[in-house]
C-alpha cells in the first residue's frame, strides 16, 4: 500500500509499527499452522526426508542403503532390473574410449574436461598415431554395442538430457533466480523419471522384455573380450591419461568385473547396485517402515524419502517440498574439490555445494528442520589427495595443513558446521557424519544411527 502524501513523521512511525505489528502476526499464524501439520504427521508416525545436494553428490545411492536396509523386499524384487543399468554403465565407458579413439584418429580435439584445449589439440595430433589397425579393427567388433545401448535404454525408459541452458543456472534457483549461461559441450547422461519403475522386477515376466534383454545380454556377452582388450590396451589408458580422465573413479564404471558381469547369469549383487549410476530427474517418492529399537510398543513410522535431481537446472523444484520438510539429509561430496559442474563449467563443485549449503541453513522456510550432512566419497577424497592433488591449490583458506584426509575432513566439517551455526535463523544441532555410501556395511551403521537420533529427537517434540 502507498503511504498517504501528507503522512507526518509520527504518522510514518505508527505506519510502520502498525505494518510490523500485523505481519507478525501473519507470521505466528503461518508459523502454528506448521506445527500443527508437523505435531499432525508425527501424531500419525510419519515423518518427510528430503535428500539434497548437487548432482552426482550420491542422494540416490543414500536412498539406495536406506530401502536395502528398510524396505528388504521392495529391493529384492528390483534386483534383477538392476542387470540393464550395469550393462548401460559399462557400454557407457566403452562408447566413450571409442569415442576418444575416433577423436585422436582423426586430429580432432578431445571431447571432455581439460580445459588446455591448444595443448591438448597438438597432443592429439601426435598421438592419434599411437592408434592402430589393431584399435580400427575394435571399433568395428564393438560397434553393435551402439544397438544394445539404444535397445537398454528403450527397455529402461532412459532418457538423455542435455543441459538446458534457457533454465536458471544458480547454485539456489528456489532463492535467488539468475539469467542464463551459455551450456557446455559435454555428453549428456542419461536418466530415468523413476527407477523403481525402470528396474522393476516384474519385467521380467513379460515374455517381449524377456526376449530383448536375452538378446541384449548376448550381444553383449559376444563383446565381452573385445571390452576387455579395448580397457587393457596401453595407448587407451595412455589416451585416457592425457586428457585426465580416471575412469576407474567415475560414476558407473565396471570395467574390471567384465567377466563376472558379462554373463548369462549375472545378477547385480548389492555393491554393484550402490555403484550403478542413473541420474535423477525430477522429484521421487519412497516410502519406508522404520521401527525405532526403544519404544515399548506400537513403534512403526512411515519415513517418506524424497530422492531429487541435484543439477542446477533440477533445483527450482525443490523449493515446493520444502515447507512440511522434517528432515533434510545433505550431501557433499568432499572428493569434488578439484572438479566443475557439468552443467557450467565455470563452478567449481565443492564452491557450489557449499553456497547450496549456505543458502540450505538459511532459508527460512526450513528453519525447524532438522540438517543432516554427509561429506561424502571420503574413499575418492584419499585416493585423490594420495595422488599429490592438493586441496589448498583450490581451496587456498586451506593454507598449509596436511594435505591428508583426516585433517581436510576435519576442516570441511568446521567449515561447514561454521556456515550452519552463522546462517541458520535460530540455533540447531549439527549432526554432520564421514561417509562412503557405497560402502554398505559402514553406511548401514551410519543410517541406524540417523534412524535413533531422528526418532528420539521427533518423539521428544512430539511428546508420543
Ligand atoms: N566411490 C564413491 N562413489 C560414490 C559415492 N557416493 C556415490 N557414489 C557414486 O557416484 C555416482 C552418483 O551417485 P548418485 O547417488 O547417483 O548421485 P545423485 O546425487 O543422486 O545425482 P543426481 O541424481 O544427478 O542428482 C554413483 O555412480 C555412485 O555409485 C562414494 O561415497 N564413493
Ligand atoms: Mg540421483
Amino acid at each position: 500500500m502507498r503511504p498517504p502524501p501528507d503522512e507526518t513523521p509520527s504518522q510514518l512511525t505508527a505506519r510502520l509499527k502498525r505494518e510490523a505489528d500485523a505481519q507478525r502476526i501473519s507470521d505466528n499464524i503461518d508459523e502454528e499452522i506448521k506445527r500443527d501439520r508437523a505435531a499432525q504427521r508425527k501424531s500419525r508416525k510419519e515423518l518427510r526426508i528430503l535428500l539434497l545436494g548437487q548432482g552426482e553428490s550420491g542422494k540416490s545411492t543414500t536412498l539406495k542403503n536406506f530401502r536395502m536396509q528398510y524396505a528388504k523386499e521392495a529391493w529384492e524384487h528390483e534386483r534383477s532390473g538392476w542387470r540393464s543399468v550395469v550393462q548401460l554403465n559399462i557400454i557407457r565407458s566403452i562408447i566413450l574410449i571409442l569415442e576418444i579413439i575416433e577423436a585422436e584418429m582423426s586430429g580432432s580435439g578431445p571431447l571432455l574436461d581439460d580445459d588446455d584445449s591448444s595443448r591438448r589439440l597438438s597432443e592429439s595430433s601426435t598421438s592419434g598415431d599411437a592408434f592402430t589397425d589393431k584399435h580400427r579393427l575394435l571399433m568395428i567388433r564393438l560397434a553393435p554395442l551402439r544397438g544394445v545401448e539404444a535397445a537398454l535404454k528403450r527397455r529402461l525408459g532412459a532418457g538423455a538430457e542435455p543441459y538446458r541452458p534457457s533454465q536458471p543456472l544458480s547454485a539456489t534457483p528456489f532463492d535467488d533466480p539468475v539469467l542464463p549461461i551459455p551450456a557446455p559441450k559435454r555428453r549428456s547422461e542419461f536418466f530415468v523419471r523413476s527407477w523403481t519403475d525402470a528396474v522393476d522386477g516384474s519385467h521380467g515376466q513379460n515374455p517381449e522384455i524377456q526376449a530383448d534383454a536375452d538378446s541384449s545380454t548376448i550381444t553383449f556377452m559376444t563383446c565381452k573380450d573385445d571390452m576387455r582388450a579395448l580397457w587393457d590396451d596401453p595407448a587407451v589408458q595412455r589416451a585416457l591419461e592425457r586428457r585426465k580422465i580416471r575412469l576407474a573413479d567415475t560414476a558407473g564404471f565396471f570395467l574390471n568385473d567384465l567377466d563376472r558381469i558379462a554373463t548369462r547369469s549375472y545378477t547385480a549383487t548389492d555393491d554393484d547396485i550402490v555403484r550403478a549410476r542413473l541420474r535423477t530427474v525430477g522429484i521421487q517418492e519412497y516410502l519406508l517402515r522404520i521401527t525405532d529399537g526403544f519404544s515399548l510398543r506400537d513403534n512403526a513410522w512411515v519415513w517418506k524419502l524424497y530422492d531429487v535431481g541435484g543439477c542446477r537446472t533440477q533445483r527450482s523444484a525443490w523449493l515446493p517440498f520444502f515447507e512440511n520438510t522434517d528432515v533434510i539429509i545433505f550431501l557433499c561430496p568432499v572428493s569434488c574439490f578439484d572438479e566443475r559442474l557439468d552443467e557450467d563449467q565455470r563452478v567449481n563443485r565443492l564452491e557450489d555445494s557449499t553456497l547450496l549449503w549456505r543458502s540450505i541453513c538459511s532459508t527460512k522456510l526450513l528453519t525447524k528442520t532438522q540438517l543432516i550432512l554427509f561429506l561424502n566419497k571420503c574413499d575418492l577424497l584419499k585416493r585423490k589427495l594420495k595422488r599429490g592433488i592438493k586441496l589448498k591449490t583450490y581451496l587456498p583458506s586451506y593454507g598449509d595443513r596436511p594435505n591428508e584426509v583426516m585433517p581436510v575432513v576435519k576442516y570441511l566439517r568446521e567449515k561447514y558446521k561454521e556456515i550452519q551455526k552463522q546462517h541458520s535463523p535460530e540455533p540447531r544441532v549439527a549432526y554432520i557424519y564421514t561417509t562412503t555410501v557405497t560402502d554398505t556395511t559402514a553406511t548401514a551403521k551410519t543410517l541406524h544411527s540417523i534412524r535413533d537420533r531422528v526418532l528420539r529427537e521427533n518423539l521428544v517434540t512430539s511428546n508420543l
